[in-house]
């Protein structure tokens, strides 16, 4: 495995993702995930294994652990410097990643990738609005930066109109909830259309039909817990009694923080990536679907989980602190029109 073979892709706070480009027939599409700080890639591993085999089987990929020869990391630092827009360095001792299905790559076809990452999809007790736009209210407030448009519950209502209205403003204000690839290359700010439909339509037409939502939402909130009861309890009491609940909420915390990806394979024919929007009507495209794969409007597609990395339970007193900060959020007279929602979900 060399260094000059790999092609970056894309990159979070934790982890570069680099795409295998030479000839080996045993990483051919294949995607290495490297962690920039020292973890423990076996948790990291068995974690990802333990979501898609109990929770989310439908929506897997092949993932394996792989080490690195010694030089390797450094010299592909070396190859993808000028790709990344980051500053921070990659951790030259780091020994394992994850091999793991290229998602916006295929063979013998070519593959549009929408990457959706859709945090919480339900309001906990411990809070009077949306989780998501009280921290997008936080953000903006701390840094003096605009609020985006996009709103989880939307997204995760089950009603097809408010499901292309998230994704219509995920499109508007993606920040880093939103990503399209085409081709391994990043398109998310041009508009795009399969089949002579609105990429937003598609989008919105899988996520209506497919379970996959509403299968993290269920589980986020079998495991949720509530942080502030859990932080005393971890401060009072030995560990081993509460282990069962501290695990859970990470595996919350891992569910609330994944993303998805929906892999389309496209042809020249069908797909039209324009610099303008022509402003389409849209409707529900026809989408069959088996599991995690199917087809919209004729057009193959798949969907995969991604970024199930396990959660250390040191995050908890910083969740705690974030928590409290969020309910003084929802305490002071407060801009979101999606508040309205809240009373709504609640009553459903
Ligand atoms: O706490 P949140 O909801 O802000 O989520 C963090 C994410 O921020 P977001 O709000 O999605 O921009 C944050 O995303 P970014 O790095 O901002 O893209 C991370 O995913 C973070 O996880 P970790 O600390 O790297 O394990 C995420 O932290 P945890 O999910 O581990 O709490
Ligand atoms: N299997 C895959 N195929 C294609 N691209 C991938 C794959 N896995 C990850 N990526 C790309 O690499 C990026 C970084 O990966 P990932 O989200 O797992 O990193 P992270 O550092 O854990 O992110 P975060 O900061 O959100 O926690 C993803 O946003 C995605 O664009």
């Amino acid at each position: 495995m060399e260094a000059i073979d790999f092609k970056y892709i894309d990159e979070g706070n934790a982890n570069v993702a680099v795409a295998y480009t030479g000839s080996n027939i045993v990483y051919k599409n294949k995607i290495l995930r490297i962690p920039k700080k020292k973890v423990d890639m076996r948790k990291i591993y068995e974690n990802y294994t333990y979501i898609y085999n109990t929770m989310l089987p439908e929506y897997r990929m092949n993932l394996e652990l792989i080490g690195f020869e010694k030089d390797f990391i450094r010299e592909l630092m070396v190859k993808i410097d000028k790709e990344r827009n980051r500053n921070d360095e990659l951790d030259l001792a780091c020994e394992e990643g994850l091999l793991m299905d290229n998602l916006v790559s295929g063979e013998g076809s070519n593959v549009l990738a929408v990457e959706i990452k859709p945090k919480w999809g339900f309001v906990p007790p411990e809070y009077s609005a949306c989780r998501f736009c009280l921290h997008e209210e936080l953000k903006a407030r701390k840094k003096n930066i605009p609020l985006g448009k996009f709103c989880p519950l939307d997204l995760y209502s089950g009603d097809f109109n408010r499901i292309l209205k998230s994704v219509n403003d995920l499109r508007a204000t993606p920040k880093n909830n939103l990503k399209i690839f085409y081709q391994q290359e990043n398109i998310t700010d041009k508009p795009i259309y399969i089949g002579g439909k609105n990429i937003t339509n598609l989008i919105a037409s899988i996520l209506y039909q497919c379970p996959v939502l509403q299968n993290i939402k269920h589980f986020q909130e079998k495991f949720h817990d509530n942080v502030e009861e859990l932080y005393q309890l971890k401060m009072n009491l030995e560990e081993h009694l509460i282990h069962e609940r501290l695990s859970n909420f990470m595996t919350s915390v891992c569910l609330k923080d994944l993303s998805l990806m929906i892999s389309f394979y496209v042809d020249n024919t069908n797909l039209s990536i324009l610099e303008e929007d022509n402003h389409l009507v849209e409707s529900l495209a026809k989408v069959h679907l088996s599991g995690g794969e199917g087809a919209v409007e004729g057009i193959p597609f798949k969907v995969t989980a991604i970024d199930l990395d396990y959660k250390n339970e040191s995050k908890i007193a910083g969740l705690k602190d974030l928590e409290v900060e969020l309910k003084s959020v929802c305490s002071k007279k407060c801009s979101l029109q999606r508040y309205l929602y809240i009373s709504k979900e609640r009553n459903e």
